[in-house]
């Protein structure tokens, strides 16, 4: 690529932003190296195809500085758009969206000198699933029992659906085709609310410390079981087992004991559980509404982990009695990024996503590895998706 392209010096279409309350998603392109055989550019009835990979990374929007030397230091001077003095010679135009697309817009372009496109952010989503779904292989997957199952995705049999956002807060959105969907409904009890409690209630520094914890403990030490007010047997009658949660940290009523006298490991997990199962729930009610089977769940609330996906798969299983489908998804955090990037697809004068070479996927963590991106002078997170190959027509 022509990194002196008139087309990148005025909008970096190679670039979307997601930034939520939580986190801030980036979805860039990475072209494939010169010396790389299928890296090639083709130039053909005025467009030419350039092949690399979507590649991602995020940040804590509470870190935004990280995110600006990101982007200025990997992708500005890497697109050739950027002066050494580190502001940008042209007016540069991104895709942008989330809410901090419109709080952080100022701070873009007082330090980058990038100007948001702004995208909805319920559009966004929709937009990110529908592409991943259409177009990236084993994208989708059940959990079940300890058992992960790629779903195969009928193009012809895709809607209705219902998905459910998990970031902060939860967004739950009936998707009846492209761009078609309504926002049925939401939550404020989301991944805001587990890592804002998990923080004050164990002293955990990171969404990652508490999800280790979790690992390790075990809810029932906190919650209230069925079995716990039935002495010790099922409730078979309304269909509860003596092992299901009836009150969550419902145990901590009677104990007798302050919050230090409880492992922090046994109250992350039961607040993972609690929200996990909530969220389920509400889910499942809302599907229920609307007669929808199929619900995929997203957001990095998730983060592929199996106790959240199987306590999820569970509740929705266990309300619809096996008639609603809990289904997860790869690139569950980058929803609405995806969806951002895969708009310059609807403007004239700018890029076109053509996703080939589908079986082809690298772990993320190569972009750092190529030649393109030799010096990243800051660390990105950048392990929590993976790569995906494709090319971009640039009409
Ligand atoms: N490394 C991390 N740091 C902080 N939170 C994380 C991390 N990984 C996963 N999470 C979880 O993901 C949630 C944020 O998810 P996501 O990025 O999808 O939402 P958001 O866009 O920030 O929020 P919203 O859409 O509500 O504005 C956090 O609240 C937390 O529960
Ligand atoms: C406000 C948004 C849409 C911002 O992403 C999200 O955090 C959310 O859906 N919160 C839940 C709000 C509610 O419906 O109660």
């Amino acid at each position: 690529m022509d990194p002196k392209n008139s087309r990148f010096s005025t909008q970096i279409s190679h670039l979307a932003l997601d930034i939520g309350g939580t986190l801030i998603k980036l979805v860039y392109f990475s072209p494939n190296g010169d010396n790389c055989e299928d890296g090639s550019i083709v130039v053909g009835n005025g467009c030419s195809v350039v092949q690399g990979r979507l590649c991602f990374a995020k940040f804590e929007t509470r870190k935004i500085d990280d995110c600006l030397d990101f982007i200025r230091f990997n992708i500005l001077q890497h697109s050739g758009v950027q002066h050494t003095n580190g502001t940008a010679r042209d007016k540069l135009s991104v895709k942008a969206t989330g809410g901090g697309a419109f709080k952080f817009a100022d701070l873009f372009k007082e330090k980058l000198g990038i100007v948001f496109d702004k995208e909805d952010e319920m559009h966004s989503l929709v937009c990110g699933v529908n592409f991943l779904l259409k177009t990236v292989p084993r994208e989708a997957f059940t959990y079940l029992d300890g058992q992960k199952e790629f779903v195969q995705i009928d193009h012809n049999d895709l809607y209705p659906y219902l998905l459910v956002n998990i970031g902060s807060g939860v967004s739950m959105i009936k998707v009846d085709g492209d761009g078609k969907y309504e926002r049925i409904s939401g939550t404020s009890l989301g991944g805001g609310t587990f890592l804002g409690l998990g923080k004050l209630l164990t002293k955990c520094k990171s969404f990652d410390e508490l999800l280790e914890l979790s690992h390790q403990g075990n809810n029932r030490v906190i919650d209230m079981l069925v079995g716990d007010i039935y002495g010790g047997t099922d409730y078979s009658k309304i269909g509860l087992s003596s092992t299901a949660i009836a009150s969550s940290f419902g145990k901590a009523i009677s104990d007798g004991k302050e919050l230090e006298d409880y492992q922090p490991e046994d109250v992350a997990r039961s607040l993972l559980r609690m929200i996990s199962n909530n969220i389920g729930q509400i889910a499942y009610l809302n599907a229920l509404r609307f007669g929808l089977k199929r619900i995929f769940f997203g957001g990095f609330f998730i983060r592929g982990l199996e106790y959240t996906m199987d306590t999820i798969s569970v509740a929705v299983h266990f309300w619809s009695r096996g008639e609603a489908k809990a289904m997860f998804l790869r690139h569950e955090g980058f929803l609405g990024a995806l969806g951002a990037f895969t708009s310059y697809k609807d403007q004239s004068h700018s890029t076109e996503l053509k996703p080939h070479h589908h079986t082809v996927e690298r772990a993320v963590l190569k972009c750092s590895d190529d030649d393109s991106f030799r010096h990243i002078p800051v660390t990105a997170n950048v392990n929590d998706g993976e790569a995906i190959e494709c090319s971009i027509n640039l009409v």
